[in-house]
């Protein structure tokens, strides 16, 4: 079982501002999605998935492996994404972490009636290069960056969302996503939680 949106519960004067919109923390591996995201929905109040959490062993396996997934690989993993979006949609809304790379992936993320909002974190290749390197503990090897890079496309001018800088401290990307929220939010302009110290 993956991570359920919950159901109920107090909403934040936040999550007005997200008024049931679930936004997708984009871009390639080790961009930050993961950390910026989480921030985020500390921020907003609402849940969060990483959709690292919902890729099968064998996906796992075949990534630690330095092999990058194939399509077939990625189908079922994104619908079970989609499914997640579907779920947070009907309830408070929620931020997930999830590299949606392409254009075709984002579509499938966008399941009919759901407010979905893409947050990509830009970040240029010698950076990500460095974090990716730094990180312990994680399954994706450095090695899969350049492919990450290659199936990437950015959002189109069609396409709900905004690109913000990644380089900068989590805490100032995370600030600029909000702003970035905040300006294209459908529900009432309303404070955000403060940063905790
Ligand atoms: N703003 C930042 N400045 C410096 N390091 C950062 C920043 N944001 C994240 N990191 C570090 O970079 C690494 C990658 O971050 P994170 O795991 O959040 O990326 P990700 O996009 O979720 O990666 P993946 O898609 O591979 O799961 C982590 O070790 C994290 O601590
Ligand atoms: O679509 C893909 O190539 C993969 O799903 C990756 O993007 C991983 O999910 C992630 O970035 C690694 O941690």
């Amino acid at each position: 079982m993956f991570p359920q949106p919950t159901r109920g519960g107090p909403r934040t004067m936040a999550s007005e501002v997200l008024d049931n919109r679930v936004v997708v923390v984009m871009g390639v591996s080790a961009c930050g999605k993961t950390t910026v995201g989480r921030r985020l929905a500390d921020r907003l109040g609402v849940p969060f998935l990483d959709a690292d959490d919902l890729h099968s062993a064998a996906n796992r396996a075949k990534m630690a492996s330095g092999r990058p997934l194939s399509e077939a690989d990625r189908r079922p993993w994104l619908a079970a994404v989609a499914e997640w979006i579907h779920t947070a949609a009907d309830r408070s809304g929620g931020v997930l972490a999830c590299s949606a790379l392409r254009r075709e992936y984002r579509e499938l993320l966008r399941p009919p009636g759901a407010d979905v909002w893409f947050l990509h974190l830009a970040l240029d290749p010698a950076v990500a290069l460095q974090r990716i390197s730094a990180r312990k503990g994680h399954f994706m090897p450095p090695e899969l960056l350049d492919s990450q890079y290659r199936l990437l496309e950015p959002l189109g001018s069609d396409e709900p969302g905004a690109a913000v800088d990644a380089s900068g401290s989590t805490e100032q990307t995370a600030e600029a996503a909000l702003q970035a929220l905040a300006r294209s939010s459908p529900g009432p302009a309303a404070p955000i939680r403060p940063a905790r110290p």
